[in-house]
Order: C-alpha cells, then structure tokens, then sequence
C-alpha cells in the first residue's frame, strides 16, 4: 500500500465514487499540508460535497485511499471512522443546523460535552469561540431569535471549540448575502489560521481565493486546475502548499 508523504495531513490518491451509478469522483488525488487552508471550487454537481465526504471518512470511495496523517482512512469500519470524525474533525454544512431548544452557548458546547467535558469548562470554551466570533452577546439567544449570519456564525464557533485537526466546510456561506460571506468567511479563517487548524472548505466560484492559501478546481469529478496564491501581505501567514493532484 502506498504511504503518504510526511507532511500531507490529508491525502488522497484516485478517489472514485458513484451515487447509485452515477459518477461523482473520477480519480481525484489531493494533498492537504497541515494548518493550510484549502479551497474546493466547482460548480453545481462537480463532486466538491462527494470530495468532502470521502476526505472526513464519511463516504468510503469505491476506488482510491485516503491518508489522515499515518491513519488509513479508506480500511477503516464505519465505527471508527465516526470516532475519527468525532474526535479529530470537526464539519460544516451550508444551512446552520443547530438544536432549536438550546442557546448558542448551548449548542458551541455541545461537541465538548459529547466528549465528556464538565458543562463549566465546556461553557466557558464555548463563551470564548462566541466572542472570538464576534457574537458574545448572542450566546444567550435561541436559533429562532438569532439572524441567519449569527446562526452560522455559532456553527463556526461549534466547529470549532473542539479544535479539530481538521476543519472540513462545505459552502460554509452559501445561505449568507455578499457582506455577511466575507465577514464569516474572515472570521473563520483567521480563527483557524491562528489555532493551526487545517481547512478544507468548498465554493461555487473562486472569490474565496483571497481567504485560502490554495484553491483547486473540481469539474465532473476531475481536477483540473489548482492555483497556489502568494503569501498574503497582511501579514496573515499563509502555510506553504503542496499539490499532488
Ligand atoms: N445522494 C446522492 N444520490 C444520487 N446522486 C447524488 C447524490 N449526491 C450527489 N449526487 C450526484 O453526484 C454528483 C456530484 O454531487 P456533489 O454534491 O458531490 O457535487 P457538488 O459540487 O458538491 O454540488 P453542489 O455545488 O450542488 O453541492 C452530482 O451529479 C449529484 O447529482
């Protein structure tokens, strides 16, 4: 079996994957270096989600490996690939799914205390991700009296306060207007970036690429282009990149 590089976090060689024969993924490599922050674009249908899924152990690709550091991710059972992703990953959907009986503090808390943390610390790490966020004031409100950008706003600081190795979001701003995309997309990556967080997030188009270090570009389950960006002038800290797709 071929054993990935040293300094991939992720990596992946030939994915393939069909939904109920339908291709999604033809032959897809990619290699993540950690704590960089990955951008997956495409439009509507080219296999970004299907990419996710099989990068974070969710879906198992019918042909291909996926690497997360040492750890074979392709050979593994359906049990402990969810304790992977419990325990090493942390994911976002485009709608803001929370508990709608829970306050934000609540839900930001939620992954720690399924973990097994005391309700006090989890509190108080999910208190310090909402401020971070920008939404302090927010972590006694419900969903339903939180706006749609605070909404995924608290599903960044849920992804988040577990400080996953990797941070996987698929279309994190999708529902959000143009201002609001920027603002927790900024947020997000600048919150990562500054706890070494590997990203891997996917987008419709590439005006991600000012947040990334690197974008690759998925059309009918190929990659057929990537794009490395200068370091950021900002002082932001880009990490080097690597591509093996
Ligand atoms: N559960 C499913 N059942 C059947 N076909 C599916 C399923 N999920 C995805 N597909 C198909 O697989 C292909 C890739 O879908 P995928 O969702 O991975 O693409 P995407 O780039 O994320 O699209 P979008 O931007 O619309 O989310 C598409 O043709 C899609 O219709």
């Amino acid at each position: 079996m071929v054993a990935p590089p040293d300094n991939d976090v992720l990596w992946a060689r030939g994915l393939t994957y069909a939904h109920d024969g339908s291709p999604a993924l033809q032959g897809v490599s990619i290699g993540v270096r950690e704590g960089e922050i990955l951008a997956v674009v495409g439009p509507r249908g080219s296999g970004k989600t299907t990419l996710l899924r099989c990068l974070s152990g969710q879906l198992r690709p019918q042909q291909g490996v996926v690497w997360f550091n040492s750890i074979p991710v392709h050979t593994m059972g359906p049990v402990a690939r969810e304790r992977l992703r419990r325990d090493r990953f942390g994911w976002i959907d485009p709608e803001p799914v929370l508990v709608p009986e829970l306050n934000a503090w609540e839900n930001t808390a939620l992954p720690l205390m399924l973990r097994g943390t005391g309700r006090r610390a989890a509190k108080t790490a999910a208190l310090e991700w909402l401020e971070r966020l920008d939404i302090g004031a927010c972590a006694r409100k419900r969903p339903h009296a939180l706006l749609q950008s605070e909404r995924q706003r608290v599903v960044v600081a849920r992804a988040l306060v577990a400080s996953p190795s990797v941070l996987f979001a698929d279309e994190p701003t999708a529902p959000l207007h143009r201002a609001e995309r920027s603002h927790v997309l900024r947020t997000l990556t600048t919150a990562a970036r500054s706890h070494d967080i590997t990203v891997v997030l996917t987008a419709h188009d590439a005006d991600v690429a000012s947040f990334v270090d690197r974008t690759v570009s998925l059309l009918d389950g190929r990659c057929v282009k990537t794009v490395h960006l200068p370091a950021a002038s900002d002082g932001e800290g880009r990490a080097a990149c690597s591509l093996s797709a």
